[in-house]
């Protein structure tokens, strides 16, 4: 596939002043509402709409193993993945918990886990291989396995869409995925590895050495690609390619997608490499401890929402920011204008 024939749709433009003049007219000094008032911009911008709504909130944390953990890249053993999916499942886990406390409705995805769960009602097969390839003896996925993971990610968005879903989280539970966010990052912000590795769920500052120089060795070995597909066949891996396509058709069909962590925003920067234009749909939920997630949202231009200390994924960051977004929307939408609430009109003092 080329990188550029998925077609997403552009803002209209004209519709940008009208949201302003509509957020300046509220019931409050000009601009006083700060990051809630752009990103109830961003959303009208998204819905096309000068009164948008957030309905039927999903969160998509998408779960998949890593080959490459034989070169001692984590400092976590494989089975917490399924082991986490069970647990997400049962509504426990950083995410189980979050996403009900702020009200999205969780689905996890097996894009790639080496185990084979019983089907559950909340869980959504889409499982390509029995974890990725060790990358740094052969491609994390075949090309084949790769478009199959993106599409699958396209595939179960298409059909939240089309349920009436116009906001979706997106998280993740692989163990050692910090590696192949790492290596994509690297190569798409063009940054050096020791700029891009990080402690990830918790290794010393050896261990980050060594995953840095495992990541070396990879790109080294099979060398970068034009074609982003390639470059993540050969060092992404399931979940961060499912996530994706996901983004992308989220993107599509006009949803607000919620960017959580730092495999989450490596998923992204995949996603923009394909097609800019999804960048629009993005919200970035949270700053993270991890360095490389910070240099990420730099090379996006991107300013997260919040700033927590973050260092977890699974979505985490995605629900918590989801409910900063209702706040921002409901101002929008449902904020008292100053003719509503009988307040004379000070719109037009502005101190810049
Ligand atoms: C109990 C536990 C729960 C987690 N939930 C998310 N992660 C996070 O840590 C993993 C990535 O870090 P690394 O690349 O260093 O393995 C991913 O599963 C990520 O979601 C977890 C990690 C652990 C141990
Ligand atoms: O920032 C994250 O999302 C993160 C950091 C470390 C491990 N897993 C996830």
């Amino acid at each position: 596939m080329k990188n550029n024939q998925i077609n997403i749709p552009l803002p209209d433009e004209s519709l940008r002043a009208k949201i302003q003049h509509k957020l300046d007219n509220k019931a409050k000094p000009v601009g006083s509402l700060g990051r809630l008032e752009s990103m109830a911009l961003q959303v009208g911008m998204i819905q096309n709409t000068l009164t948008p709504v957030l309905s039927k909130p999903v969160m998509l944390t998408v779960a998949a193993d890593h080959g490459i953990t034989a070169e001692g890249v984590s400092p976590c053993p494989v089975e917490i993945t399924w082991q986490q999916v069970h647990n997400f499942l049962s509504g426990g886990g950083g995410i189980g918990l979050l996403s009900r406390v702020y009200g999205m409705e969780l689905w996890v995805v097996d894009a790639g886990v080496n185990y084979r769960f019983a089907p559950h009602p909340r869980l959504i097969e889409a499982k390509v291989a029995m974890g990725s390839e060790n990358f740094l003896h052969q491609p994390a996925m075949s090309q084949e396995q790769c478009m199959q993971a993106f599409n699958n990610g396209r595939d179960i968005v298409r059909r939240f869409a089309k349920e009436g879903s116009n906001v979706v989280g997106f998280g993740e539970m692989g163990i050692g995925n910090t590696t192949p966010a790492s290596a994509l990052m690297s190569i798409i912000c063009n940054l050096p590895v020791d700029e891009c590795v990080g402690p990830g769920a918790g290794l010393n500052s050896e261990g980050v050495r060594h995953k840095a120089n495992v990541i070396k060795a990879a790109i080294e070995r099979h060398g970068v690609s034009e074609n982003i597909f390639e470059n993540m066949a050969r060092f992404g891996g399931y979940e961060i390619a499912t996530i994706a396509g996901g983004m992308i058709e989220a993107a599509v069909n006009r949803m607000v997608i919620l960017v959580d962590g730092f495999i989450t925003t490596a998923a992204m920067l995949v996603a923009k490499e394909i097609n800019p234009a999804v960048l629009n749909y993005a919200v970035f939920a949270h700053e993270g401890e991890e360095q490389g997630h910070r240099k990420m949202l730099r090379h996006m231009n991107a300013s997260a929402v919040l700033q927590l200390g973050l260092r977890l994924g699974e979505g985490t960051g995605s629900a918590v920011a989801y409910g900063v977004l209702k706040g921002a929307v409901a101002v929008l939408s449902e904020m008292t204008s100053f003719e509503e609430a009988q307040v004379i009109n000070t719109s037009h003092i502005r101190f810049n």
